[in-house]
């Protein structure tokens, strides 16, 4: 699927009132299949709220999203839900669903309302829960399991109705680093075997880095840039969008290149032969 946005602006409005802030503000892009987008910005900056104006959640004030040529207001609500998966970030669930009763849910676009999840429906959500690598949760509760497999099985949500993009906000934040990788790699594969597009929210420089063909960095009143991420993730357009200097640091280990960003600010005056990479355990 394409996905463009073409001058896109948002605002907020309360009692018929609109909001001083225009969080976001001429956004243009375009994805093609299989590509992916990270999303970075400060906090508030609206990178949540331009995934909902995206996403249709919210209206766009100005300008619209094109799927396939064609404006995204041309398609019913249940054909674009079959087409497109919104992960929203994962708060603990208070009630007691089973995680493949919750990834059914995400069948909703197949089933007919008052109808029952059918054999094929629960066939689908395990195959799903199978991708992401938590099929033998499928009988845990919600409350049982924790953040990061919640995460997951938010991901088997969408992925039960074979959407063609995913959206998914901050999908790696509250996670240690082993499920963050597990994520960021789900999400990874995902792009590569089945040609999922994905438009994902980020604050961490290195996994927009590992996963980002393009970065869409945006700041209220700093304006907005699109472009690819090797041009757009820069010391100098980190330091005009977060307002701090942020290093780059790149690492060549035989085959594989890692690049990230570490504030300058965390620096510390010590020789370097006190630091120790590794230890006998
Ligand atoms: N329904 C609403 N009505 C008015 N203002 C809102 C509403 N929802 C969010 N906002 C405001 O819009 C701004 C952008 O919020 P948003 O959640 O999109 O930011 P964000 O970049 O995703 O932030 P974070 O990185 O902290 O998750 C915030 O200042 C927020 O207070």
């Amino acid at each position: 699927m394409k996905l463009e946005v073409r001058n896109g602006n948002f605002h907020y409005m309360k009692r018929k009132q609109t909001l001083p802030n225009l969080y976001a503000k001429n956004v243009n892009f375009t994805l093609e299949a299989g590509e992916i987008l990270s999303i970075l910005g400060p906090n508030g900056a609206g990178k949540t709220t331009m995934l909902k104006c995206i996403t249709g959640l919210l209206d766009w004030t100005e300008g619209e999203t094109i799927i396939d040529d064609q404006p995204m207001t041309s398609y019913s609500k249940k054909e674009l839900w079959k087409r497109i998966g919104y992960v929203p970030q994962a708060h603990k669930m208070t009630f007691g669903y089973s995680l493949e009763e919750l990834v059914i849910m995400g069948r909703a676009p197949y089933i007919s309302t008052l109808a029952q999840p059918s054999k094929k429906d629960k066939e689908a959500a395990l195959e799903a829960l199978d991708t992401v690598g938590i099929r033998h949760l499928a009988h845990k509760s919600c409350n049982e399991v924790s953040g990061g497999e919640l995460q997951l099985a938010l991901i088997a949500r969408t992925l039960v109705s074979n959407p063609e993009v995913l959206i998914l906000d901050e999908p790696e934040s509250h996670l240690d680093i082993q499920k963050q990788i597990v994520i960021l790699q789900t999400i990874r594969r995902l792009s590569e075997e089945k040609g999922i597009s994905c438009i994902i929210n980020t604050h961490y420089p290195n996994h927009a880095f590992y996963l980002a063909d393009h970065v869409l960095m945006t700041g209220k009143d700093k304006g907005l840039v699109f472009g690819p991420t090797n041009e757009v993730m820069t010391e100098s357009r980190m330091k005009h969008f977060f307002g701090i200097e942020l290093k780059k640091i790149i690492f060549e280990e035989e085959d594989l290149l890692l690049e990230t960003m570490v504030p300058r600010a965390l620096g510390l005056r010590r020789d370097i032969s006190t630091c120790k990479f590794n230890e006998e355990i």
